[in-house]
């Protein structure tokens, strides 16, 4: 009897759930881009279902190619994450000496095109593509059901059977390191690109000059927090506005008379504008505790009129300080127009993620940004503390740098440790997951909050620390100092943890290490 393997049509497509793993490539005989495809079985198996597909069969798990060439391509120059449901272990298990080999040789090579490696053996190198030799692999038996693809192991006994440990064999990696994936590449950029432009607000390009590598696919692009399971945030309509502001007070602007607004209440004090009465009253407060309701507050913004160029941008104060801001929201007596809106409104310049030589993907800003500007926030899963400490410890050291603590209350309200929200960046986000840190960087982190009685869950809005020229990289400390911390600002003399990442800012200052 034949073995029972079904010749695959292009239109049909397989789910990313049902694959394992991509193992190999080639270019069939009219030029098309295969890639070997390790089938997902029920249990371990010798002999899991493979078969070599075309990208329109896979474009569904394309993810799953992009791990495969990120192993075998860019290895070297970009760190590869691993999503959240991987399987390590099991993967250790399967890892074939072959596919290490791959990883080992992939990783030894700066060359992105594999049609320019010199180490292949010459007589693989100038073989035309259809006389590869054929590589028959026979695991699987092959149906469709509902336009997917699916495979089960052959039972049948005269099927040619491959054990997965020979699988790529050493003839599958000397094809696979000379046959092109750009058809892989430009697929999956096309994706990430496609994502892009259904983000709301001023485009957000990509940008790549060094390899052709796109950001990683297991990534969803968002506007706001997504709230995971055990995550409270107050209902937006029990948000107090400020009642007794209007569009036309004070200064014809709205909040900027400070001394009313309810949303200020818990905004700096302005010491410049206390009366001696106020001062005794305010220093009463500091040392007591109390209510600064009437006491003039810190307005975040700069208004029109004062300095044309800068409006809309951050005073010194708070960009100096640490101090929260709090923005007025949509239950307020001021208006959509009042100055004391602004990031709520969302990122209003167009951003390029764009690949640096040595720390990944980072973002940047096609026009000037001007001292106090806002970029834009960050976003991503706000999930509990004892999730996040679940997610960290499967995650790697590399999981540290997406998640974002919202502790900023946490003292003033007493707000236990176990109880604090955060926010992981890494699998849903916006453009800022791709800022890099620097040791002397051009934005800094801020809390923004629109409830001023919710202090689990507010914004993290980044803005210009200083004019930045147009494409500069936009870059943060990821050590959000406190400004006691900031006083002795000196390099750090502590030692490095074993995980420790060094820095590669490149800053005059730089501190060697991330997260020191
Ligand atoms: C939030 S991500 C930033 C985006 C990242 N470059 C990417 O491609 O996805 C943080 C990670 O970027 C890299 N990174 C950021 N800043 C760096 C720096 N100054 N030096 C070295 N690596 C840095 C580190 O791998 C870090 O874990």
């Amino acid at each position: 009897m034949p073995p029972l393997v079904v010749i695959l049509r292009t239109e049909r497509g397989v789910r990313v759930e049902n694959v394992e793993k991509i193992l190999s490539n080639r270019i069939n005989n009219v030029g098309e881009e295969q890639y070997l495809v390790r089938w997902r079985t029920q249990t371990k198996t010798q002999r899991p279902p493979l078969s070599w597909h075309g990208l329109s069969e896979l474009s569904r798990c394309l993810e799953l190619v992009q791990d495969y060439l990120e192993v075998k391509l860019y290895s070297s120059s970009c760190r590869k994450r691993k999503s959240p449901d991987d399987d390590d272990n099991h993967d250790a298990e399967r890892i074939s000496p072959a596919e290490r080999r791959l990883k080992r040789e992939s990783r030894a090579s700066s060359t992105v095109s594999s049609s320019s490696n010199s180490s292949l053996s010459p007589s693989l190198h100038h073989m035309p593509h259809n006389e590869f030799p054929e590589i028959k692999i026979y695991n699987g038996v092959f149906d469709e059901i509902n336009g997917y693809i699916v495979a089960r192991c052959a039972s049948t006994p005269d099927m040619d059977h491959v054990n997965i440990h020979d699988v790529p064999t050493a003839q599958m990696l000397a094809i696979a390191r000379r046959s092109s994936t750009r058809q892989a590449e430009e697929l999956i950029r096309a994706e990430i690109i496609r994502r892009l432009r259904l983000l709301s607000g001023p485009k957000v390009h990509l940008i790549n000059t060094y390899d052709s590598s796109s950001p990683c696919l297991r990534f969803q692009f968002i506007t706001e927090y997504v709230l995971r399971e055990g995550v409270i945030k107050l209902d937006p309509a029990t948000t107090v506005g400020c009642q007794k502001c209007s569009p036309h007070m004070g200064r014809d602007i709205g909040c900027e008379y400070t001394k009313k607004c309810d949303c200020l209440e818990y905004a700096a004090v302005d010491e410049n504008r206390l009366t001696a009465e106020e001062k005794e009253l305010y220093k009463y407060i500091k040392k007591h505790g109390g209510d600064t309701t009437g006491l003039p507050k810190k307005f975040p913004y700069y208004a029109e009129g004062t300095k044309r160029a800068k409006t809309g941008c951050l005073v010194p104060f708070y960009l100096k300080s640490r101090n929260p801001i709090y923005e007025c929201n949509d239950n307020c007596k001021c208006g959509r127009d009042c100055r004391n809106k602004n990031v709520q409104f969302g990122r209003r310049m167009e951003l390029e993620i764009f690949k640096t030589k040595s720390r990944g993907w980072g973002l940047r800003c096609r026009k000037d940004l001007r001292e106090g500007e806002f970029v834009d926030t960050y976003r991503g899963e706000v999930i509990t503390d004892k999730e996040a400490t679940r997610r960290e410890e499967s995650g790697g050291k590399s999981k540290a740098s997406y998640l974002y603590s919202l502790d900023k209350f946490a003292e003033t309200e007493g707000i236990p440790q176990e109880e604090i929200y955060v926010v992981d960046g890494e699998f849903m986000g916006g453009p800022t997951k791709f800022m890099n840190h620097s040791c002397e960087p051009n934005c800094r982190q801020y809390t923004v909050s629109y409830n001023k009685h919710d202090a689990k869950i507010y914004d993290i809005a980044f803005f210009a620390c200083r004019d930045i020229p147009a494409m500069e990289e936009l870059t943060f400390d990821y050590l959000d100092k406190d400004e006691e911390d900031e006083d002795g600002d000196e390099q750090s003399e502590s030692q490095p943890g074993e995980d420790a990442v060094p820095c590669l800012c490149g800053a005059k200052k730089c501190r060697k290490w991330l997260w020191t």
